[in-house]
């Protein structure tokens, strides 16, 4: 599980650990730890550190101190180390460290930033860290600006500049890391979007912060996690004890939504799939997933004769007319696990009283579709993920999985879970339906929502990278290369 904190928790951590520890102590732990991977970065693109250049942008706080004192390192290893100083004032020990060293300083112009950033095969951000908040200010913003034209490594210290550490969030310039090198713990900001497109690869540097932090703030399976808490069967498994799933899908607009969500669940290693929908969807669903065992529902039927299931898939392509609306009474009138994507978003957000059951349910909007359930702005939900999923977990009772670029796993006092391993590729017609349909497989074999959802981004993000290799890919695909997902993430001994 890789975790991250809040800024304000990280600077508690610090605070409880500096006070043990003679002044200085942290940020050389910080810069060395940073130097070397400059170090790393500088071989292996310019074959050496010696005769390198590498322009520092330092702010006056302590990130600017961390990336001078690099700096400093990486000048006594023969760089040629160009700063530049934005702030009204330098950290004056790293400044004094740097010039000792044979590093250059200056501050601030226009012109003497673009000629040490033209010139650089390294570029060292390190004007504001978790000390840095709201928009970026003059000459910060400019510098930023510039500094994402250059054509040397990118790479942040502690945090890219611009970048909210606690939330991703970013107001205007924020600095295109290649690679952040990070202290003491991850920063919530680092996982999450836009945040995390601007952070590049991420290296955690331990400068003994461990035993001092509390709680995440977020977390992000690993695929030894969702190995994990991947439900496999046993020797006295039938495929009723392994999960019965139903699927209220598909309608006469969206029958593909129908095969999608089957699709998802098929793959993802369902005990059973009950497909509950109306005759066009039937047909689809037949010709493409003969697994299925289907019921065929006339206008206005609910799902009542659907048959046993352990949990229900409500929504993709449904419609909202007065017969999907039925559907979705029945279903959620019942006492299995409910995950509603697409059109039962609609639904219920049309008649929130769906919502009150004793049963577990599992919301999955994309941004516009939150937005029509909570009322708040998409542009605002997408900028602020993390707030917009909790406050929908906290208001509508549910666990709520925000998609996107990042995925955004949310549920009433637990630590949010976030999956970054999605590719824009991902944004084809039909994948969500693909996700919902893993989800419910999930949450049939006895997974709570929270686990259920964290794992089904997880694998679904993993089959579209084998379906993608790079490539455009389409919905189906990524239901299909489920198997060879999950092979790498299920032992052999175990499958
Ligand atoms: N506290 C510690 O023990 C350690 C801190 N370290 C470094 O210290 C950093 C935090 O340092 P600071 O607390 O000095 O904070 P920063 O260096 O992040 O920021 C300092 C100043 O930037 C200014 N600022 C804030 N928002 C701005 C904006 N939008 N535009 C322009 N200026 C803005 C403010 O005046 C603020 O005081 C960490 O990110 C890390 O790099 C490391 O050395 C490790 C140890
Ligand atoms: N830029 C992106 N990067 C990574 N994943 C993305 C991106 N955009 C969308 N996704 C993922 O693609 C899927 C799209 O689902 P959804 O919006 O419901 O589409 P549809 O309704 O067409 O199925 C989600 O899993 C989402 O997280
Ligand atoms: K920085």
């Amino acid at each position: 599980m890789r975790i991250a904190y809040t800024s304000e928790q990280i600077r508690a951590a610090e605070q409880a650990l500096m006070a043990l520890l003679p002044p200085g102590t942290l940020m050389q732990r910080a810069a060395a730890g940073l130097a070397a991977a400059c170090a790393g970065a500088l071989a292996g693109r310019a074959g050496r550190v010696y005769g390198s250049r590498v322009a520092v942008l330092a702010g006056g706080g302590d990130n600017g101190g961390d990336a001078l004192y690099a700096g400093a390192r990486l000048a006594r290893r023969g760089a040629r180390v160009e700063a530049v100083l934005a702030g009204s004032r330098a950290h004056e020990a790293g400044l004094a460290a740097l010039r000792e060293a044979g590093g250059r300083a200056a501050p601030y112009s226009e012109e003497r930033a673009r000629e040490a950033l033209g010139g650089a095969d390294l570029i060292l951000d390190g004007l504001l860290g978790i000390g840095g908040s709201g928009a970026l200010r003059q000459p910060y913003a400019d510098l930023v600006t510039l500094a994402n034209q250059a054509p040397g490594l990118r790479v942040a210290v502690d945090v890219p500049t611009g970048v909210a550490s606690s939330d991703g969030r970013v107001e205007g310039p924020a600095f295109r890391a290649d690679a952040t090198v990070t202290f003491g713990a991850y920063k919530t900001g680092l996982f999450v979007d836009p945040g995390a497109e601007h952070a590049g690869e991420v290296t955690l540097v331990d400068i003994g912060l461990g035993p001092y932090l509390p709680d995440p703030d977020v977390a992000a399976l690993t695929a030894a996690d969702v190995g994990a808490l991947w439900p496999r069967p046993g020797a006295e498994s039938d495929k009723y004890r392994r999960g019965v799933v139903g699927i209220a899908a598909g309608g006469s607009r969206f029958t593909g939504a129908a095969v999608l969500a089957v699709g998802g669940a098929v793959r993802s290693g369902a005990g059973m799939v009950r497909y509950a929908g109306q005759e066009l969807p039937v047909s689809a669903v037949r010709a493409r997933w003969p697994e299925a065992v289907i019921t065929t529902l006339k206008p206005g039927e609910g799902v009542e004769e659907v048959g046993r299931v352990q949990a229900w898939v409500l929504g993709p392509g449904l419609g909202t007319d007065d017969d999907a609306l039925q559907v979705a009474r029945s279903v959620l009138a019942g006492d299995e696990p409910v995950v509603i994507d697409a059109d039962g978003l609609t639904l219920v957000a049309r008649e929130r009283s769906l919502l009150r059951r004793r049963a577990p349910v599992l919301l999955t909007p994309h941004a516009g579709e939150l937005s029509r359930l909570i009322g708040a702005p998409r542009e605002q939900i997408e900028a602020r993920r993390l707030e917009h999923a909790r406050r929908a977990a906290s208001e509508l009772g549910a666990t709520v999985l925000l998609k996107g670029s990042t995925t955004v796993i949310a549920e009433e006092g637990r630590p949010a879970r976030v999956n970054t391993n999605g590719i824009p590729w991902l944004a084809t017609g039909g994948t969500g339906d693909v996700l919902a349909g893993i989800a419910g497989t999930l949450l049939a074999a006895g997974l709570s929502c929270y686990d259920a959802a964290s794992c089904a981004a997880y694998t679904h993000a993993l089959a579209a990278r084998e379906a993608s290799a790079g490539a455009p890919l389409a919905a189906l695909d990524v239901a299909e290369s489920l198997p060879r997902a999950l092979r790498a993430l299920l032992s052999p001994a175990s499958l």
